[in-house]
């Protein structure tokens, strides 16, 4: 488990994050929801230590990270697999290469346990025979494969990931939705996404935050998220055409159900 405690953050005078507080389990699907530069992925970049918070602290697993001694915080990030919003492979390297990279740089593994895992954790995304390709060559949805087999290639403990699913198809997006879900919990990692897609959030977010300006508004299980009185969690949420369509078809179903129950008794009355 994470645990974020009170972060806050101001880049040149501009407050980005305003004291956010919360725990992220394992083996779930924990989300970062909220509009474009509202300090999303700031702060997933101070749970990793590629930003240092002005105020608060963070713990692995009960282990303080920021301002702790730079041997354990390499220890922590030898066990943090990231997959960036791009991607970010490698052009020059092909599949297998790029897979391999973060083995080479943080483990003491030969080159045959290497090959092996590289190989296993392409079968387990479903590139087995992609090895030999170079990136030029992938569609979107396969680049993201490959970041996802080169996050958890060190056998990753923790697995950050910001917005998995931009620029791919619908279709598409919710097979990496998917399969992030499914190695999360295979291999009970505590996962962080950062998105603005409804649809992932409604369809896996199993831990909800919704940032807003900085601040945490809302928290809590998809399930309950479109019952919320956040009135700045609404309007994101229906500033989406389908999900306010979505809304009306619910309340039509609703107004139904509650007609065909006064028509019921009213039946039941005249029939007494
Ligand atoms: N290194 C930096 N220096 C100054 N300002 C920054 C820096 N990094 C981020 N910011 C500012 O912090 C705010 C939050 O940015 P952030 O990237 O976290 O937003 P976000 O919620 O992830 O947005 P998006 O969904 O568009 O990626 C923005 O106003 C951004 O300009």
């Amino acid at each position: 488990m994470i645990e974020i405690h009170n972060i806050h953050k101001t880049f040149n005078g501009t407050k980005v994050l305003d004291g956010i507080s919360g725990n992220f389990e394992s083996g779930k699907m924990n989300m970062l929801l909220g509009a474009s530069g509202t300090g999303k992925s700031v702060l997933l970049k101070c749970i990793v230590g590629l930003v240092k918070p002005d105020l608060g602290s963070i713990t692995y697993d009960g282990r303080i990270f920021a301002n702790n001694k730079l041997d354990i915080k390499q220890e922590i990030r030898r066990k943090i697999g990231m997959l960036f919003q791009g991607s970010a492979l490698f052009d020059s390297m092909t599949v297998s290469e790029n897979v391999e990279f973060p083995l080479r740089m943080l483990s003491d593994m030969n080159r045959t346990d290497r090959l092996d895992r590289v190989q296993f954790c392409l079968k387990r995304v479903g590139l087995e025979n992609a090895g030999n390709k170079m990136p030029s060559e992938l569609s979107g949805g396969m680049k993201k494969r490959v970041g996802i087999a080169r996050a958890i290639a060190p056998h990753c403990t923790y697995l950050f990931c910001d917005e998995p699913n931009s620029g791919l198809d619908p279709l598409t997006a919710i097979t990496i939705d998917e399969l992030i879900k499914e190695i999360t919990l295979e291999y009970d990692i505590t996962t962080i996404v950062v998105t603005h897609d409804m649809n992932s959030v409604l369809e896996y977010g199993d831990n909800v935050m919704f940032l807003y300006k900085g601040k945490k508004l809302w928290e809590g299980h998809s399930s309950t998220i479109m019952d919320t009185n956040v009135k700045e969690l609404n309007d994101f949420i229906f500033s989406n055409r389908l999900m306010r369509d979505a809304k009306k078809v619910e309340q039509i179903e609703e107004e139904e159900r509650q007609e065909e129950e006064r028509h019921e008794e009213e039946q039941n009355r005249s029939d007494r």
